[in-house]
């Protein structure tokens, strides 16, 4: 056993060292899961044992995602499980609910193509009490892991989760659908940060050439998908704004954008034109 003291600053070190942000705050959030403790807890705590934290300070000083280490993520207020078989809930996300709650729409079938840790959907199931959502993912594993998130936050009751190619293997129609796809130009990725180039999976981050693939197909499917009065809120990358507008009016939808807190243009929220 070491002092706690001794062990934060020597691991928030080779944090630091390793070029992560915010080493310190780090240092305390492994040092607390490893010692199953909260954060505020191991002020408590007078020495720490080396053996517990030690993998965990390797794997983060080899640039692996905290999330993925930890196994979880914090999402709109909710507790996620997360996995490498696909994407870390971002906070930008987050704008896609905003722009859901602004719509002033009460929703009861809700789409989420592309679910990953179906942080999307459940976070819009929770805010509609009454709604049914489906989740699709194209890695099996996402759609287990987002099977699994309902379980846990007490939304599986209104909640299905499949494997399938956007919203090919779907019947019928939603008064919302949700996308967060891929939209990193493929030649981009190499270039971001190790966090994301080296571990999160290329099928969450590649959106082919210019970034654009996932929205031509989602776009395409949502006349067949989407309700008479329904919208569709899609996340969008840096600089999309423009083009994904135009590929959704030349599909025959009104769009409009919602910005995150950094003032990007985040969500584009699409409805059918009268
Ligand atoms: C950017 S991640 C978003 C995950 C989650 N919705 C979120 O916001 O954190 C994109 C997701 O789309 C999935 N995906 C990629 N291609 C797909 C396809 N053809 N059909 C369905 N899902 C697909 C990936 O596996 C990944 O989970």
């Amino acid at each position: 056993m070491i002092p706690t003291a001794t062990a934060l600053a020597a691991i928030a070190a080779r944090l630091a060292e390793a070029g992560i942000e915010e080493p310190r705050r780090e240092a305390r959030l492994i040092l607390a899961a490893t010692q199953g403790v909260s954060a505020a807890g191991l002020l408590l705590l007078e020495a720490v044992d080396p053996q517990r934290f030690e993998p965990l300070v390797a794997r983060r000083e080899a640039r692996e995602p905290l999330a993925y280490i930890l196994g979880r993520k914090e999402f709109w207020g909710l507790d996620f499980a997360v996995s490498p078989a696909t994407l870390i809930p971002r906070p930008d996300t987050e704008t896609l609910v905003e722009a859901v709650l602004a719509l002033g729409i009460t929703p009861a079938r809700v789409l989420d193509l592309g679910t990953g840790t179906g942080c999307l959907l459940l976070a819009v199931l929770s805010e509609f009490p009454a709604a049914f959502g489906v989740g699709v993912d194209i890695s099996p594993a996402a759609a287990a892991l987002a099977a699994g998130n309902a379980k846990t936050l007490g939304l599986a009751n209104r909640a299905a989760f499949c494997a399938g190619d956007w919203g090919a293997a779907l019947n019928g129609t939603f008064d919302l659908v949700l996308s967060n796809p891929p939209y990193i130009p493929g030649a981009d990725i190499a270039a971001l940060m190790p966090e994301v180039a080296r571990f999160e999976p290329a099928s969450a981050l590649d959106g082919g050439a210019e970034g654009l693939d996932a929205y031509r197909r989602i776009i395409a499917a949502l006349p067949r998908l989407l309700g008479a009065e329904g919208a569709a809120v899609l996340e969008l990358g840096v600089g999309q704004a423009t083009l994904v507008t135009a590929l959704a009016q030349q599909a025959g939808f009104n769009a409009t954008t919602r910005a995150d807190l950094g003032g990007v243009p985040r969500a584009i929220i699409l409805t059918r034109c009268k």
